[in-house]
């Protein structure tokens, strides 16, 4: 469907250059145009507004790696799925306590913020209204529009969508257009990075999710400081640092309240975490202290979600105990990331699994959590794409395993970063890339 259809701007200027299509070269932060005289007449512009309304980057974040980017957002969000297109915006993701992801939005802004004024020749320092990852269900669109089209969104100066995922391969549909210039379309590949101008010379569109899902990770800078989300977020940060001693109070995901991952059609409805779950063969369990002390099921089984829970998968389960169903969900999808390397690691190193004490309950009926979940409704919304992704990898609970004890040091090592970064934003009050020779 498409909506407010809106006319070329006049403000725009006669000596206009649309794109500049470059290769990123993220070891030097520099890139290479595809053509120099375009180079040239835009380090000839030296201030905003400048003949650059657009800037397309190919693979400028391919070595970032862009599917671990959303793993943490992918179970920590709310399913929030009436309107298919939800957000999880840095805020949130903060506040949700899944911290994951915040240093690497730090470095990808930064390569942004160069490129970006480098460009446009904007030599304001600009501020970060608004980042995050936004995630288009099947179903979702969006009609023309420029990204500053109401008067609450007036300070939105420069948009970049950075595209996480690709067209063809993890969804359906979803190709970008401009109303005028070029390029007209963009078919998402992840890695590939848009930036333009939010006025309306840049009128755009967003067809359809025809199925999958398309996940791209969108800033909108300003050069109104007073709309700078980031003095907000960084007294949220710091506040959490400081109360939290440990790193999983901060780390592991802290669930919203059930109906926030209930998805109805008004006849019946599926919870997301139940759906993504057992579209990876698993299934949730009961925890050991659940089964042992005479537990009270709540009376929203749902409920049960976000308390301690075990996986299961094939009539065994997994002996470790999970602080709520999004860690598990997490543990989850950053096994099936990487799943081919720790194949290879399992085949060099034995069963490291073993060595580290992990054992399985076998055969343990009974303990699996019944929750409703309208599993053709999940497929309908969710996309048969979701669907088929893990059918062809063999399961092992030893890579599993090791998979879980990865993706923990993962999460340390992030935690430590944040640790060092955080009093530099504060001292700066702005989130920026810290080298770690000035740590
Ligand atoms: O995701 C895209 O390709 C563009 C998104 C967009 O136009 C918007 O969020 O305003
Ligand atoms: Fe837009």
């Amino acid at each position: 469907m498409r909506s407010s259809r809106r006319g070329r701007s006049s403000r725009a200027p006669k000596r206009e250059v649309s794109l500049i299509v470059g290769t990123a070269h993220l070891a030097t932060r520099e890139w290479t145009p595809h053509s120099p005289t375009r180079l040239s007449i835009l380090l000839a512009c030296p201030e905003y507004p400048c003949n650059i309304r657009r800037y397309f980057l190919r693979n400028l974040m391919s070595n970032i790696g862009t599917e671990e980017f959303p793993l943490g957002h992918k179970s920590s969000r709310s399913a929030l799925m009436r309107v298919s297109r939800s957000s999880s915006g840095l805020g949130s993701i903060i506040c949700s306590g899944s911290g994951l992801g915040l240093v690497r939005f730090d470095s990808i802004q930064k390569i942004l913020k160069d490129a970006r004024s480098s460009t446009f020749g904007c030599s304001v320092e600009l501020g970060t209204h608004f980042r995050g990852i936004l995630f288009w269900c099947k179903g979702a669109s969006i009609g023309w529009h420029s990204d500053d089209n109401r008067s609450y969104l007036k300070q939105r100066d420069f948009a970049a969508v950075c595209y996480l995922n690709s067209h063809g391969k993890d969804f359906k549909g979803g190709a970008f257009h401009f109303k005028d210039g070029e390029p007209s379309s963009v078919f998402p590949v992840a890695g590939d990075v848009l930036i333009y101008t939010a006025d309306d010379r840049n009128v755009h569109s967003v067809d359809e999710v025809l199925d999958g899902e398309r996940l791209t990770l969108t800033l909108w800078f300003t050069r109104n400081r007073a709309h700078d989300e980031d003095a907000k977020l960084i007294s949220h940060l710091s506040k959490s640092l400081s109360t939290h001693d440990k790193i999983f109070p901060l780390f592991l995901p802290l669930p919203a309240s059930s109906n926030m991952y209930w998805f109805s059609d008004g006849v019946s409805g599926f919870d997301i975490r139940c759906a993504r779950i057992q579209n990876f063969g698993f299934r949730f369990c009961l925890s050991k202290d659940q089964k042992i002390s005479n537990f009270t099921v709540p009376d929203d089984s749902l409920e049960l979600l976000n308390m301690p829970v075990r996986l299961s998968r094939g009539g065994e389960t997994y002996s470790k105990e999970f602080i709520n169903s999004l860690h598990g969900l997490q543990a989850i999808q950053f096994y099936y990331l990487k799943a081919s390397e720790m194949l290879a690691l399992g085949r060099k190193q034995g069963s490291a699994a073993e060595s580290e004490g992990i054992h399985l309950l076998k055969k343990m009926n009974g303990s699996e959590l019944v929750l409703p979940c309208d599993h053709l409704l999940a497929e309908k919304v969710l996309g048969s794409f979701m669907y088929c992704e893990h059918e062809t990898m063999p399961f092992s609970w030893d890579e599993f395993s090791m998979a879980v004890i990865r993706w923990e040091e993962y999460m340390c090592s992030l935690y430590e970063q944040l640790v060092m970064l955080v009093p530099h934003w504060v001292t700066h009050q702005t989130i920026f890339l810290v080298h770690t020779s000035d740590f």
